[in-house]
């Protein structure tokens, strides 16, 4: 089973995710941006305020298909139960919004149908649900993703993945005191499992 944690920059993703090593030490952890060379030219654009927001899409994305067939396939196919700190939802959240202004009419739709082809949907998406402002405040608004107005397109475009296929999220309030978050995420995946 495919497990993804999603939300914005500061939404506790990470927090919840190294807790739950403790709670499922049997489990694949694993995260996107990954650690690989793909994952370092990621992390290098991240740095970059004037990337070009459509070469950054296929960064991240060629980081994707090495993920998946590294390490989420493989540990699939051993009946693992995988846990990803974000997957594909934050290209279709993040990239949908970097593109918002360029000469693509529905970025969201785009990136989904790049990955279409190829990708391994989540068995189940945790969000963890937290204003922009707050995830902006907590995140330390350290790169150019983690400013509130972008965060709010972002969750909006989150908003949207959720409407358009409810039965695949659970929501967790992130609001939260971070032991009540973990509580109600580890209630969610013992629900499933
Ligand atoms: N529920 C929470 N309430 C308050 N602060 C939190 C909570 N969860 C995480 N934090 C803090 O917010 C910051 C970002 O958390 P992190 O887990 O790295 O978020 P993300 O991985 O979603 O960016 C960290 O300083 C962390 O200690
Ligand atoms: C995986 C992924 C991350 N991102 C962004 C979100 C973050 O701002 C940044 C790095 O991700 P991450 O290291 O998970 O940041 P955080 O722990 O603060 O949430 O990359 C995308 O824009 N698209 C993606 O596909």
């Amino acid at each position: 089973m495919l497990v993804s944690l999603e939300g914005l920059d500061g939404s506790g993703k990470t927090t919840v995710w190294e807790s739950l090593k403790e709670t499922y030490p049997e489990a694949v952890f694993t995260r996107e941006p990954t650690e690989s060379w793909y994952g370092d030219a990621v992390s290098r654009s991240i740095s970059a305020d004037d990337a070009d927001p459509l070469a950054e899409l296929f960064l991240y994305t060629a980081d994707h298909a090495d993920h998946l067939s590294r390490v989420i396939r493989p540990a699939l196919a051993d009946g693992d139960l995988v846990i990803s700190d974000r997957y594909s939802d934050s290209r279709y959240a993040y990239q949908g919004a970097t593109l918002a202004d360029s000469t693509i009419d529905d970025p969201v739709a785009y990136v989904q149908s790049i990955h279409e082809p190829f990708t391994r949907s989540p068995d189940l998406t945790i969000y963890l649900d937290i204003d922009p402002e707050t995830a902006a405040e907590r995140s330390g608004k350290t790169n150019k993703f983690e400013q509130s107005a972008y965060l709010k397109r972002v969750q909006q475009n989150y908003q949207r993945l959720i409407d358009a296929t409810p039965g695949r999220f659970v929501q967790v309030d992130a609001s939260q005191p971070p032991k009540q978050v973990l509580t109600d995420v580890r209630e969610q995946l013992d629900a499933v499992l």
